[in-house]
């Protein structure tokens, strides 16, 4: 009899890293997510804006071997570097800000990296998953809609902590341990304007009450240049002070406070269109690299576990793979 096969809950960069890691050596996995594709926060929206990067913006390599895999990502055609025209405003006051940190993109958009990443793992879309239980062998899944999905060996859960937490009442010790990581919202909106504007800002870290953030489409590699699409962030404290607030609302408040900043003339809309990421951000980061009960075979990963950014999201996944393999191989 064949060996029933590893689920992973979750097809952001963590699940898809501990997915890839797993088949790698061997071993065979049934990816489960409850939007429509993989990406989770690094997914990009199709719009009449053409498709737009609404979560993560761009990331950073730090580690060796998460350096490695993006040299590896490059040369399949996955990502590339972007070097906009870098500022800061503190104050109200924009001054350029050029460094010389290597930031990465998704080419032609930020979930490119989830679609070359899946290939053809198996993986069960649009699918909720609500209970996670373990009979005396194995583990069974029920989606939201009663669903039963199983038999499997092990369970990796691979979603922000707060979703985890609900997920891991088998393991209630890793139950707590995610459940003390609160996670910051962020507002994402994206506006386009029809013509061009005049400023050279590209890009711009913003320290301000509602702008954490903001960025011009068009100056990452292979997108869509037809509008002049910006995307703006919330900070966390502002879209937490304004999670409930109509999209509209939030889309004047932050095209409001874009227009305040950038040094130019800001024309009539042509376009704008709000996101809210409820779990964006841990609050701290951790060193834990991914959370296990090894004898029950249930695994927990994401960002929350190290940076909260990309390339800890990736590098927990890769933690709770080699941890899943280790008490294997006991
Ligand atoms: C607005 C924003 C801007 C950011 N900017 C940057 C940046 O510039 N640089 C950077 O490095 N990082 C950035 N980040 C952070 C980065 O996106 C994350 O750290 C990383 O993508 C997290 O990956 P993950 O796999 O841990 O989680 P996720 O990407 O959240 O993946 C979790 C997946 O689980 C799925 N899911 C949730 N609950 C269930 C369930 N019950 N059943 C089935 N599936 C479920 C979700 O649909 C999702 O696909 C940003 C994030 C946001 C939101
Ligand atoms: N909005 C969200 O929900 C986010 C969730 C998770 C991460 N977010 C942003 O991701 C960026 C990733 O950080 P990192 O990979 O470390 O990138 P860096 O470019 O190194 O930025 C880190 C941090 O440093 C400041 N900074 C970096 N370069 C400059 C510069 N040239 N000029 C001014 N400041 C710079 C900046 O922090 P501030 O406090 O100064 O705004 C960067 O944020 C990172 O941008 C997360 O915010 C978003």
């Amino acid at each position: 009899m064949s060996k029933a096969p590893i689920a992973i809950i979750g097809a952001g960069i963590a699940g898809l890293s501990a997915a890839e890691a797993l088949q790698t050596a061997g071993e065979a996995v049934q990816l489960f997510d409850k939007s429509r594709g993989p990406g989770g926060r690094m997914s990009s929206k199709r719009s009449e804006a053409g498709s737009l990067d609404l979560g993560a913006q761009y990331f950073t390599a730090r580690d060796r071997r998460f350096s490695e895999t993006v040299q590896r990502w490059q040369a399949q055609g996955w990502v590339d570097s972007w070097s906009p025209n870098l500022y800061q405003a503190r104050s109200g006051q924009l001054s350029p800000s050029t460094d010389e940190q290597v930031r990465w993109v998704g080419v032609p958009r930020m979930s490119a990296i989830a679609r070359g990443l899946i290939g053809d793992t198996p993986a069960t879309y649009a699918c909720r998953i609500t209970d996670v239980f373990r009979g005396e062998a194995f583990w069974t899944l029920v989606d939201a809609d009663g669903t039963s999905h199983g038999p499997f060996s092990q369970v990796i859960i691979a979603l922000p902590a707060p979703q985890a937490s609900a997920l891991l009442a088998t393991a209630p010790k890793l139950a707590a341990v995610a459940a003390s990581v609160p996670m910051e919202p962020t507002w994402s909106v994206a506006v386009a304007f029809a013509s061009p504007l005049e400023t050279r800002v590209e890009a711009c870290f913003v320290q301000d009450d509602a702008l954490d953030w903001l960025a011009r489409h068009r100056s990452k590699p292979g997108r869509d240049d037809r509008l002049d699409t910006w995307v703006l962030h919330g900070t966390s404290a502002w879209s937490r002070q304004h999670l409930d607030l109509p999209k509209e609302a939030v889309i004047e408040q932050l095209v409001g406070a874009f227009a305040e900043l950038i040094d130019c003339v800001v024309p009539e809309t042509t376009f704008t269109l709000a996101h809210r990421w409820l779990y964006a951000r841990p609050a701290q980061t951790h060193e834990w690299g991914a959370l296990a009960d090894a004898d029950l075979g249930l695994y927990a990963c994401g960002d929350w576990c190290l940076s909260g950014r990309v390339e800890g999201a990736w590098l927990s996944g890769q933690e709770a793979a080699r941890r899943l393999l280790e008490q294997q191989q006991r």
